[in-house]
């Protein structure tokens, strides 16, 4: 039976993806939280799971990669310098990071890149996130993933085109640009709503989490499918074949 660690156990994802473990009839390994250390679990796990936070990401590749484990990185709010970190540690165990585990998600993420390829760039395109009150982060992983999906569609770096910040006289919509919009209130599981908005008409491709299960169900498929994979960085197109 395949143990699966978890980084950010007692958080919302943390017990959710801990109830999809026994569901998936693998077994929870253990569990580690703020103070915590992750060597220890990460000797006793077949494979890891990170859904805490930002700042511990540096600690539990560590980790991992010190105990030879595949690590699953879910956690979101990360910055250019973790992406680096996760494409060194993935040199020497396998590591799949991702904004968002679920299968509709993965799938909207290929249609926005369709739709950004075949559209014009006169065709603005804007994303609306919204999130439950306890979100710490903005946008949102998944919110990122959708504009480097329309990024990438279009040829182009998302870094240079995104616009997250609008508050003020912010004056005209740049050309080519990618806009964000985050918001947050009561419980929202995660709602994502890509808008190709032209001259007369408008297409919207989304997506809505009726609760985080969807997520703990992508996060245990995406640990059981790394677990034998070798040394290399992963994504959930990869898991799911899209
Ligand atoms: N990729 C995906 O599909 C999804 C990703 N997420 C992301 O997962 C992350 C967690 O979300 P959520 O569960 O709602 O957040 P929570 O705040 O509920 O959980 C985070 C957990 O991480 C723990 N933690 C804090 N510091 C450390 C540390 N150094 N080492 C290990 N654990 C630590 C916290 O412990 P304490 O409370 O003691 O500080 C807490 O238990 C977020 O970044 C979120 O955006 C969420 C849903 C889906
Ligand atoms: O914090 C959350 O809850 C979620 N975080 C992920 C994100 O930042 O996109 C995935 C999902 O939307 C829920």
């Amino acid at each position: 039976m395949t143990q699966i660690g978890i980084y950010g156990s007692a958080g919302r994802m943390g017990q959710a993806i801990a109830r999809a473990i026994e569901e998936a009839g693998a077994s929870v390994a253990g569990g580690v939280d703020a103070g915590g250390d992750p060597s220890a679990l990460a000797k006793t796990a077949d494979v890891l799971v990170d859904f805490s936070v930002p700042s511990a990401l540096v600690g539990n590749l560590g980790a991992a990669v010190a105990a030879g484990k595949p690590i699953v990185i879910g956690a979101t709010g990360l910055g250019p310098d973790d992406h680096q970190t996760i494409d060194d540690a993935a040199r020497h165990v396998a590591v799949l990071q991702t904004g968002n585990t679920s299968l509709g998600v993965t799938l909207l993420a290929a249609l926005v890149r369709q739709a950004a390829e075949r559209l014009g760039a006169d065709w603005d395109i804007e994303l609306v996130e919204m999130h439950h009150r306890h979100k710490v982060d903005a946008p949102s992983g998944t919110a990122l993933l959708l504009g480097q999906a329309a990024a990438a569609g279009r040829g182009v770096d998302l870094a240079s085109v995104s616009d997250s910040g609008r508050d003020g006289i912010t004056g005209k919509r740049e050309p080519g640009h990618i806009g964000f919009a985050a918001l947050r209130g009561g419980s929202v599981a995660g709602d994502h709503m890509v808008i190709f908005a032209g001259e007369g008409e408008r297409i919207e491709l989304g997506h809505r989490a009726e609760s985080r299960e969807i997520f703990a169900r992508g996060a245990v498929k995406a640990a059981l499918w790394l677990a034998d994979k070798p040394a290399g960085r992963y994504r959930m197109e990869d898991v799911l074949g899209l």
